[in-house]
């Protein structure tokens, strides 16, 4: 399996994300600068990590989404490509208009860095099969901008599309509807601002998100 994973300047979840993905799934995981122009073209995945792209000025992830490389992302998702954004990630996504809606400060205006509940609202997604459905799992979050926001209609609409993914079992930043994770509508673009790549080795603290890597790997592998 052939993972890209986009730097961005100011990423800094990169090589956690390298590592998450080799550790649980032997990947091939291959760092790309995002002023390249191109993905290689074997990729299986595309992941925007977490971090603060572009010092998080402007908005959090606005820079990063008029990048180079994000016109091949989203040529890639819309052939279907899978495409995770992490955290910061997530952030460029919305801004990217590959997924919708936005990610506002944390109701309570600040930086929060710790392990979280999050519900797994669905596991027949290509990112969650080795779930249980409504499972509860530890994965940290640390982030500032993190209160998933939408319009009311939209939301309504998110909702009923099954786009909700991921759902924080105790809010921690205000976002709408504990929100934690979503995909689009075709369901191969996934953004979480919860961190599962900081949680795939007992050393690290839980192993809760090692599923979350071997199941993408399957995923893979059975679409070959
Ligand atoms: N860990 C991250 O990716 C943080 C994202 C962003 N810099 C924020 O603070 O919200």
């Amino acid at each position: 399996m052939k993972v890209s994973i986009v730097i961005f300047p100011g990423s800094n979840c990169d090589r956690d994300v390298k590592w998450a993905f080799e550790l649980c799934c032997n990947a091939d995981a291959e760092m790309i600068w995002h002023a390249e122009k191109s993905l290689p073209s074997d990729t299986d995945i595309v992941v925007l990590p977490g971090g603060f792209s572009y010092g998080d000025y402007l908005r959090c992830g606005a820079m990063a989404a008029k990048s180079p490389i994000m016109k091949s992302v989203a040529e890639f998702a819309q052939r279907g490509g899978l495409v995770i954004g992490i955290c910061n990630g997530f952030h460029i996504l919305t801004e990217a208009k590959l997924l919708p809606g936005a990610l506002l400060p944390n109701a309570s205006t600040k930086f929060i860095c710790r392990s979280c509940q999050i519900k797994v609202e669905r596991n027949d997604t290509p990112f969650t099969q080795l779930y249980e459905k409504n499972e509860i799992v530890n994965f940290p979050i640390a982030h500032h901008d993190g209160l998933f926001y939408l319009d009311d209609d939209s939301l309504t609409k998110l909702e009923e599309s099954g786009c909700v993914v991921f759902r924080y079992a105790d809010n921690p930043n205000g976002s709408l509807k504990a929100i934690a994770g979503i995909t689009n509508k075709e369901g191969n673009v996934l953004g979480l601002m919860p961190h599962p790549e900081r949680v795939v080795h007992p050393l690290l603290g839980g192993e809760g998100g090692v599923r979350f890597f071997k199941g993408l790997s399957k995923w893979v592998k059975e679409m070959r």
